[in-house]
């Protein structure tokens, strides 16, 4: 059976460069304006499956599928992949570089290479794009006069609309990486991997010293290492912040669902997001006492207590 899948579209986005990492090859496309969108896709049964950026190696968390995980119905990550990002500065055939003075593209693609655009196009200005390729299907398809004669996008992007390349490797870190997750709406959660990665959303109480300490706990009381926490702004006044974490391990585990439950205790707020392998496969180093043979031969040990078997 043929699966829809929402991305960042329109073609030629990084995003949809991550998508053909994970979705099968029948799969039915549908490009969306932005992530929000995507998103609600998937809630509202049109799509299967999104594919979303959620964090760059320079730029950090992208807020927008950070927040809108949790923003309404919930939905899981079901996969995360990563895209190397490599940009040029694109123009209609023809155009010359030095008459370029202004330039469209993502926020993110725009800090990327701000300091190569300030370096060689110091008057340029900047359009914001609802994507890489959007402003690039527009430079390419539109017979309305546009207010920026480039755009920063993909080599592929480029090549896909017919522009021209006015200068190739202009990120300011040649390095850069992009981490793209594949969300569902939640189900039956499969099985552990040994080598996965949880994802969540916890908001910590607020009015107490040492609250985000306890809740950190949670984790390093059951050997569960974070490899990722930003804070977010709960939205509602000034001061008040949830956190978007990833930690190594499956829901499925015995540590991991310790931390959840402590968490679940003592918390206003705890939203699960999904486990799912991680991408580099890495097994997870569980410390001692923490496996879940560990768990389970301390519950016996406990239900022996209960039982009158032991003292
Ligand atoms: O506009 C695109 O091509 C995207 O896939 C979005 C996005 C992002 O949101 O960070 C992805 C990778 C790059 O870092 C720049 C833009």
């Amino acid at each position: 059976m043929t699966s829809t899948w929402a991305f960042l579209g329109p073609s030629g986005t990084f995003c949809e460069m991550a998508l053909q990492q994970v979705a099968p090859d029948n799969a039915r496309l549908e490009p969306c304006q932005d992530v929000a969108t995507a998103l609600d896709r998937v809630r509202e049964r049109v799509a299967d499956s999104a594919v979303v950026p959620i964090e760059n190696s320079v730029e950090g968390g992208v807020n927008a599928t950070l927040d809108n995980l949790v923003a309404s119905a919930p939905l899981v990550i079901a996969a995360e992949v990563a895209v190397p990002v490599t940009f040029v500065l694109a123009g209609r055939p023809g155009t010359s570089l030095d008459r370029v003075r202004a330039i469209s593209t993502h926020p993110h693609a725009w800090a990327q290479c701000r300091g190569w655009v300030h370096l060689n196009l110091p008057e340029a200005s900047y359009v914001a794009g609802t994507s890489t390729s959007a402003p690039a299907r527009a430079l390419a398809e539109s017979d309305d006069p546009l207010s920026f004669e480039a755009v920063l996008c993909n080599p592929l992007a480029a090549q896909r609309y017919g522009l021209e390349v006015l200068a190739g490797g202009v990120a300011d870190n040649p390095d850069a990486v992009t981490r793209f997750v594949q969300v569902t709406r939640p189900g039956r959660v499969g099985e552990p991997t040994g080598a996965d990665k949880t994802t969540l959303m916890v908001q910590a109480p607020h009015d107490r010293a040492g609250a985000l300490l306890d809740m950190l706990e949670q984790f390093s009381a059951r050997g569960v290492n974070l490899s990722r926490i930003e804070s977010r702004p709960v939205g509602d006044s000034l001061g008040r912040y949830r956190f978007s974490i990833d930690v190594e391990g499956h829901i499925r585990e015995e540590r991991v669902q310790a931390a959840f439950i402590g968490l679940h205790r003592t918390c206003p707020m705890v939203r699960f997001l999904g486990s799912y392998p991680r991408l580099d496969a890495r097994p997870v180093v569980v410390p001692a006492g923490t496996s879940d043979k560990d768990f389970i031969v301390a519950r016996a040990w406990v239900a022996d207590i209960l039982a009158g078997r032991t003292i």
